[in-house]
């Protein structure tokens, strides 16, 4: 197994409405056609908000704050389901600039509470997902 840890930060968009935006992961990757929590894999030395909101502004096109990202909790695979041990941060956001859109491929989708439990997701997805409704007021 390897040494090294991947880092990575996910961001849970929430809209006016409530709803989450979720990127489906295009077919050919790992976790091809899953729902995830948009974001991505932390360089080397780069704090990991800061690591977010470059992530968003190359996934979505959208501009957002570190301040406005939330800490919402974190999953973690030692590399038993995982290829790697790896580390998902996730963070809610309530406020950006710009539309999102899919500018990686896959493509994104806004959904509702009850829809983001029920979707097709990795296996750490499914841990944030759960956490980040626990810390949503009713
Ligand atoms: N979102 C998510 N990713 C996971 C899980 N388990 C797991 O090994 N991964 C892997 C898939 C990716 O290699 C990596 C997430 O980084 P990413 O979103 O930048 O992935 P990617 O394939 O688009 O990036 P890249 O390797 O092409 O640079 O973590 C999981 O449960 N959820």
């Amino acid at each position: 197994m390897s040494e090294h840890v991947v880092w990575v930060v996910a961001g849970a968009l929430v809209n006016g409405a409530d709803a989450c935006l979720m990127h489906r992961r295009p077919y050919e990757k790992h976790h091809g056609g899953l729902w995830e929590f948009p974001g991505g894999k932390v360089e080397d030395a780069e704090i990991p908000v800061k690591a977010l909101v470059r992530e968003l502004r190359e996934e979505l096109g959208i501009v957002v704050d570190p301040g406005d990202c939330e800490a919402v909790g974190f999953a973690e695979d030692a590399g038993e389901q995982s290829p790697f041990p790896i580390v998902i941060l996730l963070y809610r956001i309530h406020q950006w600039q710009g539309e999102p859109r899919a500018l990686e491929g896959g493509r994104i989708a806004w959904f509702a509470r009850a829809e983001v439990a029920e979707l097709d997701k990795p296996p750490l997805d499914r841990v944030l997902a759960a956490q980040l409704f626990e810390k949503l007021s009713p």
